[in-house]
Protein backbone atom coordinates (compact mmCIF):
# COMPACT_ATOMS: atom_id res chain seq x y z
CA UNK A 1 0.00 0.00 0.00
CA UNK A 2 1.15 3.52 -0.49
CA UNK A 3 2.22 4.82 2.79
CA UNK A 4 0.70 8.13 1.86
CA UNK A 5 -2.31 6.67 1.58
CA UNK A 6 -2.03 4.50 4.95
CA UNK A 7 -0.41 7.89 6.90
CA UNK A 8 -3.51 9.88 5.85
CA UNK A 9 -6.41 6.94 6.80
CA UNK A 10 -4.40 6.89 10.04
CA UNK A 11 -4.65 10.38 10.66
CA UNK A 12 -8.50 10.42 9.33
CA UNK A 13 -9.36 7.32 12.06
CA UNK A 14 -7.77 9.72 14.80
CA UNK A 15 -10.15 12.34 14.11
CA UNK A 16 -13.07 10.39 13.13
CA UNK A 17 -12.33 8.15 16.73
CA UNK A 18 -12.67 11.83 18.29
CA UNK A 19 -16.11 11.26 17.54
CA UNK A 20 -16.59 7.76 18.63
CA UNK A 21 -16.57 6.84 15.07
CA UNK A 22 -14.66 3.48 13.85
CA UNK A 23 -13.61 4.17 10.52
CA UNK A 24 -12.41 0.43 10.79
CA UNK A 25 -15.41 -0.91 11.31
CA UNK A 26 -17.33 1.54 8.63
CA UNK A 27 -15.21 -0.12 6.27
CA UNK A 28 -16.33 -3.32 7.51
CA UNK A 29 -19.87 -2.39 7.10
CA UNK A 30 -19.14 -0.79 3.33
CA UNK A 31 -17.55 -4.12 2.27
CA UNK A 32 -20.77 -6.07 2.54
CA UNK A 33 -22.45 -4.07 0.91
CA UNK A 34 -23.49 -5.07 -3.09
CA UNK A 35 -24.47 -3.00 -5.12
CA UNK A 36 -26.43 -4.79 -8.03
CA UNK A 37 -24.53 -3.06 -11.40
CA UNK A 38 -26.68 -2.90 -14.34
CA UNK A 39 -25.94 -4.17 -17.78
CA UNK A 40 -27.54 -1.95 -20.12
CA UNK A 41 -25.04 0.78 -19.20
CA UNK A 42 -22.79 -1.08 -21.56
CA UNK A 43 -24.30 -1.28 -24.96
CA UNK A 44 -27.09 1.76 -24.46
CA UNK A 45 -29.99 -1.00 -23.79
CA UNK A 46 -29.79 -3.11 -26.84
CA UNK A 47 -29.49 -6.46 -25.47
CA UNK A 48 -28.82 -9.38 -27.62
CA UNK A 49 -31.86 -11.23 -28.54
CA UNK A 50 -33.30 -8.69 -30.99
CA UNK A 51 -30.47 -5.36 -32.38
CA UNK A 52 -32.82 -4.78 -34.65
CA UNK A 53 -35.15 -3.06 -32.48
CA UNK A 54 -35.48 0.80 -31.97
CA UNK A 55 -35.43 1.48 -27.95
CA UNK A 56 -38.68 1.85 -26.76
CA UNK A 57 -40.71 2.07 -23.34
CA UNK A 58 -40.57 5.92 -22.55
CA UNK A 59 -36.59 5.72 -21.69
CA UNK A 60 -33.90 6.95 -24.44
CA UNK A 61 -30.18 7.04 -24.14
CA UNK A 62 -28.41 9.89 -26.27
CA UNK A 63 -24.65 10.12 -27.62
CA UNK A 64 -22.92 7.67 -29.68
CA UNK A 65 -19.66 7.65 -28.17
CA UNK A 66 -18.05 4.67 -29.93
CA UNK A 67 -16.92 1.18 -28.82
CA UNK A 68 -20.25 -0.09 -26.98
CA UNK A 69 -20.21 -3.77 -25.86
CA UNK A 70 -22.02 -6.27 -28.91
CA UNK A 71 -21.74 -9.46 -27.87
CA UNK A 72 -22.23 -11.00 -24.46
CA UNK A 73 -18.57 -11.84 -24.21
CA UNK A 74 -18.03 -7.59 -24.99
CA UNK A 75 -20.22 -7.09 -22.38
CA UNK A 76 -19.16 -9.32 -19.54
CA UNK A 77 -15.34 -8.00 -20.49
CA UNK A 78 -16.25 -4.68 -20.39
CA UNK A 79 -17.91 -5.59 -17.01
CA UNK A 80 -15.07 -7.18 -15.92
CA UNK A 81 -12.94 -4.15 -16.27
CA UNK A 82 -15.57 -1.73 -14.60
CA UNK A 83 -15.06 -4.13 -11.62
CA UNK A 84 -11.27 -4.30 -11.24
CA UNK A 85 -11.83 -0.50 -10.59
CA UNK A 86 -14.47 -0.86 -7.85
CA UNK A 87 -14.09 -2.11 -4.52
CA UNK A 88 -15.85 -4.77 -3.14
CA UNK A 89 -17.88 -7.90 -4.30
CA UNK A 90 -21.01 -6.99 -5.98
CA UNK A 91 -23.82 -7.76 -8.57
CA UNK A 92 -25.10 -7.43 -11.81
CA UNK A 93 -28.06 -6.55 -13.02
CA UNK A 94 -29.57 -8.32 -16.25
CA UNK A 95 -32.55 -7.56 -18.50
CA UNK A 96 -34.09 -10.36 -20.30
CA UNK A 97 -33.15 -8.95 -23.80
CA UNK A 98 -29.40 -10.00 -22.56
CA UNK A 99 -30.00 -13.78 -22.86
CA UNK A 100 -26.81 -15.36 -24.19
CA UNK A 101 -28.21 -17.96 -26.76
CA UNK A 102 -27.57 -18.80 -30.35
CA UNK A 103 -31.45 -20.03 -30.54
CA UNK A 104 -34.16 -17.59 -32.11
CA UNK A 105 -35.90 -17.54 -28.82
CA UNK A 106 -38.77 -14.87 -28.41
CA UNK A 107 -39.14 -13.51 -24.49
CA UNK A 108 -41.99 -15.82 -23.43
CA UNK A 109 -39.90 -18.78 -24.52
CA UNK A 110 -37.10 -18.31 -22.49
CA UNK A 111 -35.38 -20.21 -20.03
CA UNK A 112 -32.75 -20.56 -17.21
CA UNK A 113 -30.35 -22.31 -20.04
CA UNK A 114 -30.47 -18.99 -22.10
CA UNK A 115 -28.68 -17.39 -19.83
CA UNK A 116 -26.50 -20.03 -18.56
CA UNK A 117 -22.95 -18.55 -19.76
CA UNK A 118 -23.82 -15.53 -17.40
CA UNK A 119 -24.59 -17.82 -14.46
CA UNK A 120 -21.36 -19.70 -15.03
CA UNK A 121 -19.28 -16.21 -15.29
CA UNK A 122 -20.91 -14.73 -12.30
CA UNK A 123 -19.77 -17.46 -10.55
CA UNK A 124 -16.38 -17.56 -11.83
CA UNK A 125 -16.12 -14.01 -11.02
CA UNK A 126 -17.95 -14.01 -7.46
CA UNK A 127 -21.01 -11.88 -8.66
CA UNK A 128 -24.56 -11.90 -7.89
CA UNK A 129 -26.96 -11.39 -10.63
CA UNK A 130 -30.38 -9.98 -10.42
CA UNK A 131 -32.95 -10.00 -13.15
CA UNK A 132 -35.70 -7.99 -14.68
CA UNK A 133 -38.40 -8.86 -17.38
CA UNK A 134 -37.73 -6.70 -20.75
CA UNK A 135 -41.50 -5.46 -21.15
CA UNK A 136 -40.10 -2.67 -24.16
CA UNK A 137 -38.12 -3.02 -27.09
CA UNK A 138 -40.41 -5.51 -29.12
CA UNK A 139 -43.45 -5.34 -31.52
CA UNK A 140 -45.68 -6.63 -28.88
CA UNK A 141 -44.96 -3.77 -27.19
CA UNK A 142 -45.15 -1.28 -30.20
CA UNK A 143 -48.45 0.57 -28.58
CA UNK A 144 -46.99 1.14 -25.49
CA UNK A 145 -49.14 -1.18 -23.54
CA UNK A 146 -47.69 -4.61 -22.20
CA UNK A 147 -49.14 -6.25 -18.59
CA UNK A 148 -52.04 -4.08 -19.18
CA UNK A 149 -53.00 -4.41 -22.87
CA UNK A 150 -56.59 -4.34 -23.83
CA UNK A 151 -55.95 -7.37 -25.99
CA UNK A 152 -55.88 -10.89 -23.84
CA UNK A 153 -53.79 -12.15 -26.32
CA UNK A 154 -51.23 -9.70 -26.07
CA UNK A 155 -51.47 -9.58 -22.33
CA UNK A 156 -50.90 -12.96 -22.36
CA UNK A 157 -47.39 -12.83 -24.01
CA UNK A 158 -46.30 -10.59 -21.44
CA UNK A 159 -47.80 -12.37 -18.28
CA UNK A 160 -46.00 -15.35 -19.55
CA UNK A 161 -42.65 -13.07 -20.32
CA UNK A 162 -42.52 -12.39 -16.59
CA UNK A 163 -43.28 -15.77 -15.72
CA UNK A 164 -40.20 -17.29 -17.40
CA UNK A 165 -38.46 -14.50 -16.34
CA UNK A 166 -39.24 -15.38 -12.45
CA UNK A 167 -38.40 -18.83 -13.30
CA UNK A 168 -34.88 -17.59 -14.64
CA UNK A 169 -34.03 -15.58 -11.33
CA UNK A 170 -34.94 -18.57 -9.09
CA UNK A 171 -32.28 -20.59 -11.24
CA UNK A 172 -29.20 -17.00 -10.46
CA UNK A 173 -29.88 -17.61 -6.70
CA UNK A 174 -29.94 -21.11 -6.54
CA UNK A 175 -26.94 -21.53 -8.79
CA UNK A 176 -25.30 -18.77 -6.88
CA UNK A 177 -26.66 -18.75 -3.38
CA UNK A 178 -28.05 -15.98 -3.04
CA UNK A 179 -31.11 -14.17 -3.84
CA UNK A 180 -31.90 -13.08 -6.62
CA UNK A 181 -34.26 -9.54 -6.89
CA UNK A 182 -36.68 -9.94 -10.48
CA UNK A 183 -37.83 -6.34 -10.72
CA UNK A 184 -41.28 -6.04 -12.66
CA UNK A 185 -41.08 -2.29 -14.98
CA UNK A 186 -44.27 -1.81 -17.41
CA UNK A 187 -43.92 1.02 -19.38
CA UNK A 188 -47.62 1.01 -20.20
CA UNK A 189 -48.87 4.18 -20.18
CA UNK A 190 -50.73 7.18 -22.77
CA UNK A 191 -49.49 9.95 -23.82
CA UNK A 192 -52.80 12.05 -23.38
CA UNK A 193 -55.33 12.29 -21.16
CA UNK A 194 -57.12 9.09 -20.69
CA UNK A 195 -61.11 8.29 -20.98
CA UNK A 196 -60.41 5.55 -18.78
CA UNK A 197 -57.70 5.41 -15.53
CA UNK A 198 -58.94 2.14 -14.02
CA UNK A 199 -58.98 -0.35 -16.47
CA UNK A 200 -55.64 -0.34 -17.30
CA UNK A 201 -54.83 -0.48 -13.59
CA UNK A 202 -57.41 -3.16 -13.07
CA UNK A 203 -56.14 -5.43 -15.70
CA UNK A 204 -52.48 -4.53 -14.26
CA UNK A 205 -53.58 -6.02 -11.20
CA UNK A 206 -55.02 -9.13 -12.49
CA UNK A 207 -51.99 -9.91 -14.85
CA UNK A 208 -49.51 -9.15 -11.54
CA UNK A 209 -51.47 -11.99 -9.76
CA UNK A 210 -51.01 -14.28 -12.50
CA UNK A 211 -46.87 -13.32 -13.29
CA UNK A 212 -46.62 -13.61 -9.07
CA UNK A 213 -48.81 -17.09 -8.90
CA UNK A 214 -45.93 -19.89 -8.79
CA UNK A 215 -44.54 -19.62 -5.17
CA UNK A 216 -40.55 -19.35 -5.42
CA UNK A 217 -38.35 -19.77 -2.43
CA UNK A 218 -37.48 -16.48 -1.25
CA UNK A 219 -33.75 -18.11 -0.19
CA UNK A 220 -33.47 -18.10 -4.24
CA UNK A 221 -35.98 -15.78 -5.28
CA UNK A 222 -37.54 -12.18 -4.57
CA UNK A 223 -40.00 -9.94 -6.64
CA UNK A 224 -39.83 -6.40 -6.65
CA UNK A 225 -42.51 -3.81 -8.66
CA UNK A 226 -41.21 -0.53 -9.91
CA UNK A 227 -43.70 2.15 -10.65
CA UNK A 228 -43.48 5.34 -12.37
CA UNK A 229 -44.70 8.83 -13.14
CA UNK A 230 -44.11 9.70 -16.55
CA UNK A 231 -42.44 8.52 -19.54
CA UNK A 232 -41.65 10.07 -23.11
CA UNK A 233 -45.11 9.09 -24.46
CA UNK A 234 -46.54 8.29 -21.46
CA UNK A 235 -46.38 11.85 -20.04
CA UNK A 236 -50.26 12.22 -18.97
CA UNK A 237 -50.56 8.84 -17.27
CA UNK A 238 -48.59 5.43 -16.50
CA UNK A 239 -50.89 2.45 -15.34
CA UNK A 240 -48.34 1.44 -12.65
CA UNK A 241 -48.04 4.99 -10.43
CA UNK A 242 -46.61 4.84 -7.22
CA UNK A 243 -49.91 4.38 -5.10
CA UNK A 244 -50.47 1.62 -7.47
CA UNK A 245 -47.63 -0.27 -6.70
CA UNK A 246 -47.13 0.39 -3.38
CA UNK A 247 -51.05 -0.95 -2.61
CA UNK A 248 -49.58 -3.70 -4.85
CA UNK A 249 -46.63 -4.79 -3.21
CA UNK A 250 -47.64 -4.29 0.32
CA UNK A 251 -50.93 -6.43 -0.35
CA UNK A 252 -48.40 -9.15 -1.84
CA UNK A 253 -45.73 -8.81 -0.26
CA UNK A 254 -43.24 -7.99 -2.95
CA UNK A 255 -40.13 -5.56 -2.41
CA UNK A 256 -40.82 -1.56 -3.61
CA UNK A 257 -38.63 -0.36 -6.36
CA UNK A 258 -38.01 3.46 -6.06
CA UNK A 259 -36.38 5.00 -8.93
CA UNK A 260 -35.01 8.07 -8.05
CA UNK A 261 -35.76 9.24 -11.34
CA UNK A 262 -39.57 8.33 -11.47
CA UNK A 263 -40.86 11.52 -9.58
CA UNK A 264 -41.73 14.91 -9.86
CA UNK A 265 -38.64 16.79 -10.56
CA UNK A 266 -38.36 18.52 -6.33
CA UNK A 267 -39.57 14.97 -5.28
CA UNK A 268 -36.97 12.90 -3.68
CA UNK A 269 -36.88 9.40 -2.95
CA UNK A 270 -34.47 9.66 0.33
CA UNK A 271 -37.59 11.11 1.68
CA UNK A 272 -39.58 8.39 1.00
CA UNK A 273 -37.13 5.85 2.50
CA UNK A 274 -37.81 5.60 6.05
CA UNK A 275 -42.19 5.76 5.40
CA UNK A 276 -41.73 2.48 3.21
CA UNK A 277 -38.86 1.06 5.68
CA UNK A 278 -42.15 0.87 8.23
CA UNK A 279 -44.64 -0.81 6.25
CA UNK A 280 -42.91 -2.78 3.60
CA UNK A 281 -40.33 -5.80 3.92
CA UNK A 282 -38.44 -4.93 1.93
CA UNK A 283 -37.09 -2.22 -0.56
CA UNK A 284 -35.05 -1.90 -3.85
CA UNK A 285 -33.83 1.06 -5.14
CA UNK A 286 -32.61 2.02 -8.81
CA UNK A 287 -30.53 5.07 -7.90
CA UNK A 288 -30.06 7.39 -10.71
CA UNK A 289 -30.30 10.51 -11.77
CA UNK A 290 -32.69 12.61 -13.49
CA UNK A 291 -32.11 16.14 -14.63
CA UNK A 292 -35.35 17.85 -15.60
CA UNK A 293 -36.66 14.73 -16.61
CA UNK A 294 -36.25 10.72 -15.82
CA UNK A 295 -32.96 11.05 -17.79
CA UNK A 296 -30.98 8.34 -16.13
CA UNK A 297 -27.63 10.12 -15.94
CA UNK A 298 -24.91 8.52 -14.41
CA UNK A 299 -24.61 9.00 -10.24
CA UNK A 300 -22.43 11.12 -9.38
CA UNK A 301 -21.37 11.86 -5.37
CA UNK A 302 -24.73 15.03 -5.39
CA UNK A 303 -27.11 15.89 -2.24
CA UNK A 304 -29.72 13.24 -3.27
CA UNK A 305 -27.34 10.36 -3.10
CA UNK A 306 -26.23 11.46 -0.38
CA UNK A 307 -29.09 11.71 1.80
CA UNK A 308 -30.21 8.84 0.30
CA UNK A 309 -27.47 6.92 2.05
CA UNK A 310 -27.77 8.39 5.12
CA UNK A 311 -31.67 7.47 5.44
CA UNK A 312 -30.29 3.54 4.74
CA UNK A 313 -27.58 4.50 7.29
CA UNK A 314 -29.30 6.22 9.98
CA UNK A 315 -32.73 4.38 9.56
CA UNK A 316 -30.65 0.93 9.59
CA UNK A 317 -32.25 0.07 6.04
CA UNK A 318 -29.36 -1.42 4.80
CA UNK A 319 -30.02 -4.95 5.34
CA UNK A 320 -33.66 -4.66 3.95
CA UNK A 321 -33.20 -2.67 1.25
CA UNK A 322 -31.24 -3.94 -2.10
CA UNK A 323 -29.68 -1.04 -4.19
CA UNK A 324 -29.49 -1.54 -7.78
CA UNK A 325 -28.18 1.33 -10.49
CA UNK A 326 -29.89 2.59 -13.40
CA UNK A 327 -28.77 5.02 -15.85
CA UNK A 328 -27.58 4.90 -19.25
CA UNK A 329 -25.11 7.42 -20.76
CA UNK A 330 -24.46 6.88 -24.47
CA UNK A 331 -21.89 10.13 -24.55
CA UNK A 332 -19.31 9.20 -22.24
CA UNK A 333 -17.18 6.05 -22.60
CA UNK A 334 -19.50 3.31 -20.78
CA UNK A 335 -17.15 1.57 -18.50
CA UNK A 336 -15.77 4.65 -16.91
CA UNK A 337 -19.75 5.44 -16.28
CA UNK A 338 -19.88 2.61 -14.71
CA UNK A 339 -16.80 3.37 -12.70
CA UNK A 340 -17.85 6.82 -11.81
CA UNK A 341 -21.59 5.58 -10.91
CA UNK A 342 -20.59 2.97 -8.79
CA UNK A 343 -17.99 4.50 -6.77
CA UNK A 344 -20.18 7.19 -6.13
CA UNK A 345 -22.83 5.32 -4.39
CA UNK A 346 -20.08 3.57 -2.31
CA UNK A 347 -18.42 7.18 -1.24
CA UNK A 348 -21.84 8.06 -0.74
CA UNK A 349 -22.69 5.45 1.96
CA UNK A 350 -19.32 5.35 3.29
CA UNK A 351 -19.84 9.15 3.53
CA UNK A 352 -22.81 8.11 5.72
CA UNK A 353 -21.21 5.29 7.69
CA UNK A 354 -18.80 8.02 8.50
CA UNK A 355 -20.82 10.63 9.94
CA UNK A 356 -22.20 11.54 13.86
CA UNK A 357 -25.46 10.06 13.30
CA UNK A 358 -25.62 9.44 17.39
CA UNK A 359 -24.51 12.82 18.21
CA UNK A 360 -26.81 14.48 15.73
CA UNK A 361 -29.85 12.39 16.53
CA UNK A 362 -29.59 13.45 20.60
CA UNK A 363 -28.94 17.35 19.31
CA UNK A 364 -32.32 17.21 17.47
CA UNK A 365 -34.07 15.18 20.58
CA UNK A 366 -32.40 18.44 22.74
CA UNK A 367 -34.30 21.07 20.27
CA UNK A 368 -30.25 21.74 19.75
CA UNK A 369 -30.58 22.67 16.21
CA UNK A 370 -27.72 24.92 15.88
CA UNK A 371 -25.44 21.94 17.18
CA UNK A 372 -27.34 19.92 14.40
CA UNK A 373 -26.31 22.12 12.05
CA UNK A 374 -22.61 22.72 12.81
CA UNK A 375 -21.70 19.25 12.97
CA UNK A 376 -23.33 18.24 9.94
CA UNK A 377 -21.66 20.90 7.77
CA UNK A 378 -18.25 20.91 9.63
CA UNK A 379 -18.39 17.24 9.06
CA UNK A 380 -18.74 17.40 5.21
CA UNK A 381 -14.78 18.70 5.55
CA UNK A 382 -13.76 15.75 6.99
CA UNK A 383 -11.16 13.48 5.55
CA UNK A 384 -13.74 10.80 4.13
CA UNK A 385 -11.20 10.78 0.99
CA UNK A 386 -8.13 9.63 3.00
CA UNK A 387 -10.95 6.64 4.47
CA UNK A 388 -12.09 5.97 0.50
CA UNK A 389 -8.28 5.98 -0.64
CA UNK A 390 -7.26 3.47 1.88
CA UNK A 391 -10.32 1.30 1.13
CA UNK A 392 -9.50 1.62 -2.41
CA UNK A 393 -5.89 0.22 -1.81
CA UNK A 394 -6.68 -2.24 0.38
CA UNK A 395 -9.26 -3.96 -2.23
CA UNK A 396 -6.57 -4.10 -5.08
CA UNK A 397 -8.10 -1.36 -6.71
CA UNK A 398 -6.53 2.36 -7.73
CA UNK A 399 -7.43 4.88 -5.71
CA UNK A 400 -8.59 8.45 -6.69
CA UNK A 401 -8.82 8.90 -10.23
CA UNK A 402 -5.92 6.70 -11.50
CA UNK A 403 -8.65 4.55 -12.56
CA UNK A 404 -8.87 6.62 -15.55
CA UNK A 405 -6.24 5.73 -17.23
CA UNK A 406 -6.82 2.11 -17.24
CA UNK A 407 -10.39 2.73 -18.93
CA UNK A 408 -7.80 5.20 -21.52
CA UNK A 409 -6.23 2.42 -22.70
CA UNK A 410 -8.82 -0.13 -22.27
CA UNK A 411 -11.20 2.33 -24.64
CA UNK A 412 -7.62 2.46 -26.91
CA UNK A 413 -6.72 -1.10 -26.96
CA UNK A 414 -9.99 -2.84 -27.16
CA UNK A 415 -13.44 -0.49 -27.21
CA UNK A 416 -12.34 1.29 -29.97
CA UNK A 417 -11.29 -0.73 -32.75
CA UNK A 418 -14.96 -1.59 -32.07
CA UNK A 419 -16.45 1.16 -34.06
CA UNK A 420 -19.20 3.61 -33.66
CA UNK A 421 -22.37 2.85 -31.47
CA UNK A 422 -24.76 3.56 -33.89
CA UNK A 423 -28.30 1.27 -33.75
CA UNK A 424 -27.99 -0.65 -36.60
C1 LIG B 1 -33.98 -0.57 -18.25
C2 LIG B 1 -34.71 -0.49 -16.94
O1 LIG B 1 -35.52 -1.55 -16.71
C3 LIG B 1 -35.50 0.76 -16.87
O2 LIG B 1 -34.57 1.80 -16.75
C4 LIG B 1 -36.50 0.86 -15.72
O3 LIG B 1 -35.96 0.38 -14.53
C5 LIG B 1 -36.82 2.29 -15.62
O4 LIG B 1 -36.37 2.92 -14.72
C6 LIG B 1 -37.66 2.91 -16.67
O5 LIG B 1 -37.68 4.27 -16.56
MN1 LIG C 1 -35.50 2.02 -12.99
Amino acid sequence: MNPTVKQSYELARAQYAAHGIDTDEALERLSRIKLSVHCWQGDDVRGFLFREQELSGGISVTGSYPGAARTPQELRADLERAFSLIPGKHKVNLHAIYADTEEAVDLNELEPKHFQRWVDWAKEQGLGLDFNPTCFSHPKAADGFTLSHPDEAVRRFWIEHCQASRRIGASFGEQLGQPCVTNVWVPDGYKDLPADRLAPRRRLKEALDEVFAEPLDPAHHLDAVESKLFGLGSEAYVVGSHEFYMGYGLQNDKLICLDSGHFHPTETISNKLSSLSLFASGILLHVSRPMRWDSDHVVILDDELLEIARELVRGELLERTFIGLDFFDGSINRVAAWVIGTRSTLKALLRALLEPAEALRQAELDGDYTTRLALAEEFKSYPFGAVWDYYCERSGVPAREAWLDDVKAYEREVQLPRGEAARV
